[in-house]
């Protein structure tokens, strides 16, 4: 019943990797050919069983000169993301809870209730995900930010009012947006419904029904919603769901809530990489260890998969704002990791020291769990754009590859052009244009172009030495990362009596057994064995005579008597550079 629970074994998501072999009969030329380039890379040992990574994968697509495309070894396709619009009372939420119906098992035993507005259909054996977009406003929003959220769109259209205002804003957003489309004709079962006026109605308003599907349906009584699944599918099979399994979680936020047990919630849908028990995300100011995932169905489970959509627990300074990206906050761990690459590998001499650096890489990437590739993180602001200026062809060579080789996954450098001689006006002007930092290696600058380059504020930088430049690159790298926190101990309490019958109202009376206690700082309630009962803020803390204090926590839980308590803080901590640069 639960099929929207990863099952392919595990392993396949935690090892990206692709086969000499296997690689080979991906871009169809011959193994032989394949292991000879790997081979004369003098990275390691090779042979058409090894299990080669990301980055020499792209070894191997460079020489072949296919480009700088990863071949989709991890490339699953997920589900389509399909919302329902429509003007109000013309059946969204009918139609959504028919579907709904369709598929859930209610009231199995052990599972938590709670209120989803987001669901997986199956229907002939493929999954469609359905989200309950919360508005138009936001839905416009989402969309304007460039973002993408849903791939399909359900427009529902009353027959008995036919088009109303918000049918032309639905109508609008379709054909600005370019989203593919089914319209649902909803209310034939009632005798005023008047399909061909509303079909008229919508040809007028601008939408072809001549190319876009439609079917007569009637919400209540379940009539034609298989042949509405039907077009739906049909019509995800020409939309590109490709996903990377093994990339660095993202999506977005659909909702939040709170629950008891379980502290704040977040209903999120991702929609790259596998999301699990442990995992590290952000969104805004927020991050979420994740400590529990569940189903809309209230099934927990301890990974969920790109195109489903799932609540999460675990999230610390408050909870995130729907329809925000959220992102996999790993990367932090990345980033030490390869500020730990020997500095005076950054030295460019062609060939040689290229493949050391590369060798450098592999065995950094390797060493993570999983090979993450920013795929469609491109022109927003996890892409550090830059314009290069060099004195010499050599340097030139030398910089694009420095920053292109080595940019740190999730943060993207995007070279726009790389051009040799002094800054000029024209390379001002793109750069404002395209929100770019220059970056000059041994050049100077056009008297024409100085005056622009300051009143237009455009970021730049100029040195003889490459290890400043890449100080420079490093350090706009870090500034674009979220902060990172971790946590401080303030204090440890015992309970020394605590409400009989789960009372919300009578506080816990602790008494410090370790450090200090402070109400402007965050509560945690463990059990014995480990077990976090409750985790965020106290209410009505109050100190009292020497180490006791009173507090009550905004959700109940079955705390005890064993239950230790912990105050914590979570502190900015300065990070390191990505690359340290050791100018000896
Ligand atoms: N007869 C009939 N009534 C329907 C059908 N679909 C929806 N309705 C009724 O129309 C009314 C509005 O339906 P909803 O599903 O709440 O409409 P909605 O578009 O979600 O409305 P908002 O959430 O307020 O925007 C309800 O009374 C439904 O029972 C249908 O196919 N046939």
């Amino acid at each position: 019943m639960h099929s929207h629970v990863i099952n392919e074994p595990t392993d396949l998501y935690s090892q990206p990797y692709v086969r000499v072999l296997h690689l080979a009969e991906k871009l169809q030329v011959s193994p032989k050919k394949v292991l000879s380039i790997l081979i004369n890379t003098e990275i390691r040992e090779y042979n058409l069983a090894t299990k080669i990574f990301h980055s020499e994968i792209k070894l191997v697509t460079d020489e072949l000169g296919i480009g700088q495309s990863i071949p989709s070894v991890l490339i699953t396709r997920r589900p389509p993301i399909v919302s329902v619009m429509g003007h109000v009372d013309h059946g969204k939420t009918t139609l959504l809870d028919s579907l709904r119906n369709t598929n859930v098992a209610e009231n199995e035993p052990g599972l938590i209730t709670q209120h989803v507005s987001s669901f997986v259909v199956k229907f002939e054996g493929r999954d469609v995900t359905f989200i309950d977009t919360p508005g138009h406003a936001a839905f416009a929003g989402i969309r304007g930010r460039g973002a993408k959220i849903n791939d399909i769109t359900i427009l529902v259209v009353d027959c008995c009012e036919g088009v109303q205002p918000q049918t032309k804003e639905v109508i609008r957003l379709i054909k600005e947006f370019r989203i593919p489309s089914v319209v649902a004709l909803n209310k034939i079962d009632k005798d005023e419904a008047n399909i061909e006026k509303t079909e008229q109605e919508l040809q007028e308003n601008g939408l072809e029904l001549m190319n876009i599907p439609s079917v007569q349906i009637s919400a209540l009584r379940g009539d034609n919603l298989d042949i509405l699944m039907r077009l739906v599918v049909t019509e995800s099979d020409g939309v590109n769901l490709d996903t990377d399994l093994g990339g660095n979680p993202f999506g977005f936020i659909l909702e939040t809530s709170k629950a008891r047990y379980l502290g704040g919630l977040a209903t999120i849908l991702p929609l790259r990489g596998i999301a699990r028990l442990g995992t590290i995300i952000s969104s805004g100011r927020t991050l979420c260890r994740i400590k529990a995932i569940l189903l809309p169905s209230g099934e927990k489970v301890k990974e969920i998969g790109p195109g489903y959509p799932c609540t999460i627990a675990g999230w610390r300074q408050g909870l995130p704002n729907p329809g925000l990206k959220f992102i996999s906050a790993e990367k932090l761990v990345d980033a030490k990791r390869m500020a730990k690459v020997p500095a005076n590998l950054w030295v460019l001499e062609k060939n040689k020291r290229k493949r050391q650096i590369l060798k450098k890489l592999f065995l950094a990437e390797k060493s993570r769990s999983a090979v993450q590739e920013s795929v469609e993180i491109r022109g927003n602001k996890n892409t550090l754009c830059v314009l290069l200026k060099s004195d010499t062809e050599g340097s030139k060579e030398a910089l694009e590859t420095i920053l292109t080789s080595t940019s740190p996954e999730y943060l993207k450098i995007q070279v726009f052009t790389s051009t040799i001689g002094d800054i000029n006006l024209t390379d001002v002007r793109h750069a404002k244009a395209l929100k770019a930092h220059i970056l000059g290696f041994n050049v100077g600058i056009h008297r024409d172009a100085v005056s622009l380059l300051t009143s237009s504020a455009v970021p730049y930088f100029t040195h003889n030495v490459v290890y400043q430049i890449i100080n420079y690159v490093s350090e706009q790298l870090d500034k674009m990362l979220p902060p990172d926190y971790v946590e401080e101990r303030i204090g440890m309490a015992d309970i020394i009596s605590f409400p009989s019958g789960l009372d919300l109202r009578v506080p816990l009376e602790c008494e410090v057994t370790e450090g200090n206690f402070d109400e402007n700082y965050s509560f945690r309630v463990i059990s014995k064995s480990g077990e976090i009962k409750y985790d965020g803020r106290s209410q009505d803390f109050e100190l009292k005579n020497g180490r006791n204090f009173n507090v009550r926590f905004p959700f109940l839980a079955d705390y005890e008597a064993t239950d230790k308590i912990e105050c914590y803080d979570l502190v900015l901590r300065k990070r390191k550079l990505f690359w340290q640069v050791n100018t000896e």
